[in-house]
């Protein structure tokens, strides 16, 4: 049923199924919401029973002489305070909750989800260059030596608790990130320390939690003297702790055998996934947001009017903006419309599933592509077809199946991104042959939403990053005339910021393009 809540653990890899995640939120506030009037009533009646009693024994007078006073007393110590000792209602209250919350349950998130999305904190961490001390206060700035840039700046902040940090630091900690760990372990030991001795039923951590984890990261990461100073701390929180005594004794011992530990400080490597080679251009490029300037200053890149000579456009022409020229990029304003845009990602919302990238002939979920993307035949509305028209007369293509694929809708999700890859085959075994009409000659990716923050289209070795134009659609070639791979078209989604982005592929294939683009044996073209 395309209907149902997004599969458990897979809510954080595109936004529209975490918006559908307050459904159930506000199904908890109900029921918690009702469990707090029948406990605010029984505790109003418990309050009216005390101050009766109360003030039968305050009274002056000798209560027990009239005889209706001495039978009430004898009632009550009968019958009364064994019905309110003994009543039901809080648990009946309780049970109401649990049950409530049972039933719920189903459709709650899963760990896999705060894992998902506690590691998109920390990307955005990485790529953007934020400093964890201010996400935690809510703000997206990024640091650099002295300089700060804002990079959003949300009407309200919105911040982090300790347990907040320390959850995200637990997911870094348990993968033996400790690069991650220490500095969200740092804000959430600094913020119980600010909060100590505030007790707040839905934490999961403590102060002592937190200190425990970053002792062992600093520990771990090669700091002894922090480790040491931070266990000592721990002590005088949980002096009976035999486990943390020892750690003292050992991390002690450590440091009086090579004292020059206290002064370097080892400085710990970013995990560094082994499959992104180009992941320093990559990250220049999203920070810069597409703000190129020396680009527009080449002449032979134009703004134009596209008509192709075609009766549809000379109608309705499409502004085109040549964007490079080897490989060449297109962006073509103005696309669609805001309902056509609407309407598509209506159409794919039900049937959105975490997207897989080709991997030999296999198709995998991997971390490097975070989103849910769902395909739309032509005959799901006839707006499809219209759409094709458009994009066949723009580009001179044949987007007619088996040429072209169905429109590939897609929804980024928290922090989510595509990182740098090719969209036509580089296996001859891809999946993408299946359609029998050669590889993807070119891709024509539509920008269903705008997004606040990040989110941009780089291409590495172009040099450039597309900021998200809403309803603007970007045209490459992917495949050289020759029917070779360009391999300057290395291209990567950014991780979204701050926002809900959305875009549509239209990958057009080689077969049925013959007299379009003819080919060429020169391998430059
Ligand atoms: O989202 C983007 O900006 C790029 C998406 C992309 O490259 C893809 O879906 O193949
Ligand atoms: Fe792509």
């Amino acid at each position: 049923d395309p209907e149902r809540a997004a599969a458990r653990g897979d809510t954080f890899s595109a936004l529209t199924s975490v918006a559908r995640a307050l459904g159930p939120e506000r199904r908890l506030l109900g029921l918690l919401r009702r469990y707090l009037r029948g406990e605010e009533a029984r505790l109003r009646d418990l309050t009216r029973f005390y101050d009766k009693v109360l003030s039968l024994h305050e009274d002056s007078t000798t209560p027990v002489a009239n005889p209706l006073l001495a039978f009430t007393l004898i009632k009550r110590l009968q019958s009364d305070w064994r019905n309110v000792v003994h009543s039901l209602e809080a648990s009946e209250n309780i049970r109401a909750l649990k049950d409530g919350y049972e039933k719920v349950e189903q459709d709650l998130p899963a760990f896999e989800d705060l894992e998902g999305a506690a590691r998109a904190l920390m990307r955005l961490q990485d790529v953007y260059m934020l400093n964890v001390k201010g996400l935690a206060r809510g703000v997206f700035q990024r640091v650099t030596g002295s300089a700060i840039t804002d990079l959003y700046s949300p009407k309200r902040l919105f911040s982090l608790t300790g347990d907040d940090c320390f959850q995200v630091g637990k997911v870094a900690y348990d993968m033996g990130d400790y690069y991650h760990a220490i500095p969200w372990l740092e804000e959430a030991v600094s913020l119980f320390r600010g909060s100590y001795g505030e007790w707040k039923t839905e934490d999961e951590a403590s102060l002592e939690d937190a200190l425990d984890h970053l002792a062992f990261a600093y520990f771990q990461a090669g700091n002894v003297s922090c480790a040491l100073s931070l266990s000592r701390e721990f002590l005088l929180y949980s002096p009976d702790n035999k486990r943390m005594a020892r750690n003292v004794l050992k991390y002690e011992r450590l440091l009086a055998e090579s004292p020059n530990q206290v002064v370097t400080e080892a400085v710990i490597q970013r995990p560094n996934i082994p499959h992104l080679q180009t992941r320093d251009t990559y990250e220049g490029l999203c920070q810069t947001l597409g703000s190129q300037p020396t680009l527009y200053q080449i002449p032979s890149l134009y703004c134009s009017y596209e008509t192709n000579s075609n009766a549809y456009l000379l109608l309705q022409p499409i502004r085109k903006e040549v964007i490079h020229l080897e490989p060449y990029i297109a962006l073509y304003h103005d696309f669609i419309s805001d309902s056509e845009a609407q309407k598509i990602r209506e159409f794919a919302e039900p049937w959105l599933q975490r997207s897989v990238v080709a991997s030999g002939e296999k198709q995998l979920q991997v971390e490097y592509r975070i989103s849910k993307s769902a395909w739309l035949k032509d005959t799901v509305d006839p707006m499809l077809v219209t759409l094709n028209h458009r994009i066949a007369a723009l580009t001179g293509l044949d987007v007619r199946p088996p040429y072209a694929e169905y429109l590939q809708v897609v929804n980024y999700g928290i922090g989510g991104h595509y990182e740098p890859h090719f969209d036509h085959a580089t296996s001859p075994s891809s999946p993408l042959y299946r359609m029998k009409s050669g590889n993807r000659v070119a891709t024509f990716m539509i920008y269903l939403s705008s997004v606040e923050a990040g989110g941009a289209t780089a291409f590495i070795y172009a040099n450039l990053s597309m900021p998200v134009v809403k309803n603007a659609a970007l045209f490459w070639w992917n495949l050289h005339r020759s029917g070779e791979g360009d391999s300057d078209t290395l291209h990567a989604g950014c991780p979204v910021l701050v926002g809900d982005k959305w875009v549509a592929n239209k990958w057009i294939h080689e077969y049925g393009q013959e007299f379009r683009r003819p080919c060429s044996s020169s391998p430059e073209d």
